[in-house]
């Protein structure tokens, strides 16, 4: 008996669209024996119908008119393009039309997943986004199908692989913060625009979508804290070794007294923490339930056909499942938007400045004057005069920080620690 066609339409014929071709090519007789359906591709969108692909595809199969897609009775759309415009555009014009949607589009789903989540409800139709969030990780299935009876009290974890690749490689090859971003952008890792990696958006995006899940809701991208990675310096990765730290990017998402709060921001591990051993472009979450307790997932996070497996398997998931209506996405506005430094933090503070204007001696005097609790402290001066100093303090407010530039000539970055797993 032959097997039933479905009519996939792809936008986007790049890295992950790519992956998703070369995934249903390499795995169509076992989707077709575990289905009961063959997938193929009828159209994908793109820029340049010119360009050479890194995987072949008949060319009668490409256009760059998105009506194109939209008349071709497509049955199901992934959108692997990318961007809020136009992709909500034509995102929305298929949902109308009646089309399943599968989407690794994080940003799209972090400014306009409420309306499409319910635009989705009201066509019936699935709106799938597993590989929006962690990559390969199937976190969000886990999180809708396997963990409905726990409240998940937090989640954090490493969600962004081209910073995470970043910091790995800055660390133990020693190489600049700009070789190993060319790396990561040659890898298919990076976004197209890789300020939304290095500065902490992707990783922002990925965090709001975690919230909508985990708590029924999420904060507007304007209430998250948000630092990337982009200004983090050889400097402050040798003082945070030899302190016995490594910086990661952590997302963070907790329930705390005024509502729940997302961050993102370079972070301080003990070199012992989990989060710690996760390297290259892996991703990693953490979750705490109240009854199963605590839950680490790890895999690798960006590229090609871990993407691309997430993406496959959302189609293979929505080929075997009648529509269910999705739980609406809301937002609530924080009541005090977080991110000024809490003084009551243990802290690595990162001091650079001119030794002419700043001894060690003079700064420890000054913060213990100040009342700051400094517990630790590295120092290195190298020959051009420079110092560089890592203190662990607690108790040290941004109008000491300010003292710290404006008296001692000083740049001050200072960086939570994570001390439990
Ligand atoms: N790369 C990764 O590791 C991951 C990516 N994602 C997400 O997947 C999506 C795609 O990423 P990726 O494959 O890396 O991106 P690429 O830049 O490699 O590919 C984007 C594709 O979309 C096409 N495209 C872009 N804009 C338009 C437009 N306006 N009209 C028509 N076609 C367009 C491009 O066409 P052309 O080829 O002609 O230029 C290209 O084929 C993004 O949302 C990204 O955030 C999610 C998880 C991991
Ligand atoms: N640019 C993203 C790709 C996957 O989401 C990342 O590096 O994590």
């Amino acid at each position: 008996m032959s097997a039933e066609v479905v009519r996939v339409g792809l936008l986007g014929l790049g890295t992950v669209g790519g992956g998703v071709i070369k995934t249903i090519r390499s795995q169509q007789e076992k989707l077709a024996s575990r289905l009961g359906k063959r997938i193929e591709i009828v159209k994908a969108l793109v820029r340049d119908s010119e360009k050479e692909r890194a995987v072949h595809v008949d060319p009668a199969l490409l256009t760059t008119d998105f009506e194109d897609v939209l008349s071709s009775d497509v049955d199901i759309v992934v959108e692997v393009m990318g961007g809020v415009e136009p992709t909500y555009d034509y995102v929305r014009a298929l949902i109308e039309k009646g089309c399943h949607v599968v989407t690794a589009n994080k940003e799209l789903l972090a400014k306009r997943g409420t309306e499409l989540v319910d635009l989705a409800n009201q066509h019936q139709v699935h709106l799938a986004y597993e590989a929006s969030v962690a990559g390969g990780i199937p976190i969000l299935s886990v999180l809708r199908q396997f963990l409905r009876t726990n409240d998940i009290q937090g989640v954090r974890g490493i969600l962004n692989g081209t910073t995470n690749f970043i910091l790995t490689k800055m660390e133990a090859e020693q190489l600049s913060y700009q070789e190993v971003l060319k790396q990561a952008q040659e890898l298919g890792y990076a976004e197209a625009d890789p300020r939304s990696d290095v500065e902490g958006f992707d990783a922002m995006y990925k965090l709001y979508i975690l919230a909508q899940l985990v708590y029924g809701e999420s904060l507007p991208l304007a209430d998250v804290v948000r630092k990337g990675i982009a200004d983090l310096s050889a400097g402050h990765i040798r003082i945070a070794s030899e302190l016995g730290y490594r910086i990661k990017l952590i997302a963070q998402a907790y329930q705390a007294e005024k509502g729940i709060r997302l961050s993102v921001e370079p972070t301080m591990l003990p070199v012992s923490h989990p989060l710690a051993q996760i390297h290259d472009a892996f991703n990693a979450v953490q979750l705490s339930g109240n009854i199963v307790g605590d839950l680490l997932f790890t895999g690798r996070g960006a590229g090609e056909l871990p993407t691309a497996s997430a993406v496959v398997e959302d189609l293979a998931y929505l080929l075997t499942q009648p529509f269910t209506p999705h739980p609406t996405w809301k937002e609530k506005t924080a009541d005090k938007a977080g991110g000024t430094l809490d003084s009551a933090e243990r802290v690595l503070c990162y001091l650079e400045g001119s030794c002419q204007t700043a001894t060690p001696d003079r700064v420890l005097h000054f913060l213990q004057q100040a009342g700051v609790n400094v517990q630790k402290l590295k120092v290195q001066f190298d020959l051009g005069g420079v110092l560089r100093a890592g203190l662990i303090v607690t108790g040290i407010s941004e109008e000491h920080e300010s003292l710290l530039k404006n008296d001692f000539g000083l740049s001050v970055r200072c960086f939570p620690i994570l001390e439990s797993a």
